[in-house]
């Protein structure tokens, strides 16, 4: 297989990821870690694919590895058609400013940047000019709900407001792949139907989604449910389509309340 191929033979294009038996162990204090052990993993292209299971069934590190912030110790990885699991740092940030948003459980805002810098920063980085970024940064806040918070510093906002930027900032190079590693797992309820509701949205318009959660109702919005368990998938279960709205949504979610 050529460094740039991507498997082929996937109906509706080249998956956004692809594993083929993905390891990793951790080495800490303790006896090691054998946090994922031999994932395949193929995600197509505007899925939104939950992953569930107990604390330390290797979800995280799972994320970590298709977004590059770990490294593989075995296994090949694919990402938009791109053989990756040989890049090294450098290459991966390259890949991460294009093609992957990440979302963290506790936002990781740059603390001594406005809101609107945090957002433009990355498109910035990734080559846009500024009036560009300027412009993507203004579209997306206004689309969840931030419009007047630009000159507000991180620490200002509440927690849900902070995912919410944290979201913007991942979108604004319009990634093919968005990753959330419980993007709600440090909100209350009212945050995390809004984050739900956004992630909704977002995966109506067609972006792709591989998200970790802990919670079944956020799991609920995703397409397909991927219960992790002791470092391999147990299961992996798409939700039926008779679930669905007209834009490939979950009804039951946009119905939630706000
Ligand atoms: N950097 C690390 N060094 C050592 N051990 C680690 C490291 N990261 C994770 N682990 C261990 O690997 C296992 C899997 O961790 P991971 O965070 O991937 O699980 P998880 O399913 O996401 O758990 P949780 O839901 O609690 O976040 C756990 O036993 C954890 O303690």
């Amino acid at each position: 297989m050529s460094d740039t191929a991507a498997p082929s033979g996937t109906p509706g294009g080249a998956p956004i990821v692809r594993a083929e038996g993905l390891t990793k162990t951790h080495h800490g204090e303790g006896a090691p870690v054998h946090a994922v052990r031999g994932v395949d993993l193929t995600v197509r292209p505007g899925e939104f694919v939950a992953v569930t299971g107990p604390s330390g069934a290797g979800k995280s590190t799972l994320l970590h590895l298709v977004g590059g912030l770990q490294r593989p110790d075995s296994g090949k990885l694919w990402i938009d058609g791109r053989r990756v699991d040989e890049y090294r740092e450098a290459r991966w940030a390259v890949l991460r400013r294009r093609s992957i948003g990440v979302v963290f459980q506790f936002f990781n805002l740059v603390s001594n940047l406005t809101v609107a810098d945090n957002v433009e920063l990355p498109a910035l980085l990734a080559g846009a000019s500024p009036r560009t970024a300027r412009d993507s940064r203004a579209e997306l806040l206004a689309e969840l709900g931030l419009e007047g918070r630009e000159k507000s510093m991180p620490g200002e906002l509440s927690g849900g407001e902070q995912q919410r930027v944290a979201l913007a900032r991942a979108l604004v190079n319009h990634p093919a792949l968005l990753l959330a590693d419980e993007p709600a797992g440090s909100l209350d309820s009212k945050g995390t139907r809004e984050v739900l509701r956004l992630l909704s949205r977002f995966h109506q318009r067609g972006q792709t989604i591989l998200m970790v959660t802990h919670d079944a109702r956020m799991a609920s919005a995703a397409d397909r449910v991927i219960s992790f368990f002791d470092g391999r998938i147990a299961d992996d279960a798409e939700l039926g389509a008779g679930r669905r709205g007209p834009g490939g949504g979950v009804s039951g979610v946009l119905e939630l309340k706000e």
